[in-house]
């Protein structure tokens, strides 16, 4: 099948499958311009999609890749996470060849927005898919008069098959911002990371790429642009507190973000700023 993009309904909402080569499949959805399914050539789902995830938009659906803005978590004053993940966006454009498939859905400033925030701004979210790689980008133009400060994130959720068995490299030598001790700030001095308890952690100017290493759905983590990458799972106390997880949800999931969470982000009216997620199977 050459690659391509059809229109489909996920779970009863609005949807685009993109189809890549080689058998690989995305889905990204309207509602939070959020990507819930990455498939690799091997058949095998990449991001974790909660059984119990709410399509109603009501809530952001618990799972794939949330797009936070204009403020990561609960740091300021706006709702958790920002404005956006419960937005339909708008599908302004879709193309392919014969190596990818890519879409670029965009959504913008409006009277509920202005309220909450009151700034102009247009925002991009391009996902693009080769044989074993998505590429997410987040492209957000200050569309105003004056200038912006935002914190953003890529809240990537990604499946493995048991979250005490996986470990992530590259975060060694990195202060981190422990979300999950009273914000104390701590270096990483291991090579290595592994989840043995609640983790909530916001790594600083992250320089290299990371490796998942998670048998066979281990990844190569790659950003730009975003300075921060936030590791988070919620391991089983807080698992059983939210609503929308399944009890053994923290075990299939391990949140690899690309943020910028820590460092604000300042933009010039007129000015655009992109930040970019890439995920490859190895
Ligand atoms: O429950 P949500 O609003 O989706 O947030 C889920 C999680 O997102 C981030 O990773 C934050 O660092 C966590 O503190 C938060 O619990």
């Amino acid at each position: 099948m050459k690659p391509g993009i059809e229109d489909i309904e996920f779970h009863g909402i609005p949807a685009l499958r993109l189809h890549g080569p080689q058998g690989s499949s995305a889905v990204i959805a309207r509602l939070g311009a959020q990507v819930l399914s990455w498939i690799t050539p091997d058949g095998r789902e990449r991001l974790y999609l909660s059984e119990r995830a709410v399509f109603d938009g009501s809530v952001a659906i618990r799972g794939g890749v949330p797009v936070c803005f204009p403020q990561f978590s609960d740091r300021g004053e706006l709702p958790r996470h920002g404005l956006v993940r419960t937005r339909q966006w708008e599908v302004s454009a879709r193309r392919s060849g014969d190596d990818y498939a890519l879409v670029t859905l965009s959504t913008g400033d409006d009277a509920a927005s202005r309220a909450l925030w009151p700034h102009a701004f247009n925002l991009e979210l391009t996902l693009m898919l080769e044989a074993d790689r998505i590429d997410l980008e987040l492209c957000v133009a200050n569309t105003g008069e004056l200038p912006f400060e935002f914190t953003a994130a890529l809240h990537t959720y990604l499946r493995v098959v048991q979250v005490e068995d996986v470990a992530l490299e590259g975060l060694y030598g990195h202060d981190y911002r422990d979300a999950a001790n009273a914000d104390a700030v701590q270096r990483d001095s291991g090579t290595e990371l592994t989840v043995d308890g609640e983790t909530d952690r916001i790594y600083r100017r992250v320089r290299r790429p990371q490796l998942l290493r998670a048998g066979n759905l281990s990844l190569g983590i790659q950003q730009q642009g975003f300075p921060d990458t936030v590791v988070w799972n919620p391991w089983v106390d807080k698992c059983a507190k939210l609503a929308d997880l399944p009890a053994d949800g923290w075990r299939h999931l391990l949140c690899v973000e690309a943020a910028a969470a820590d460092t604000r982000q300042q933009l010039a009216a007129g000015d655009e700023w992109y930040g970019r997620q890439t995920l490859v199977a190895v």
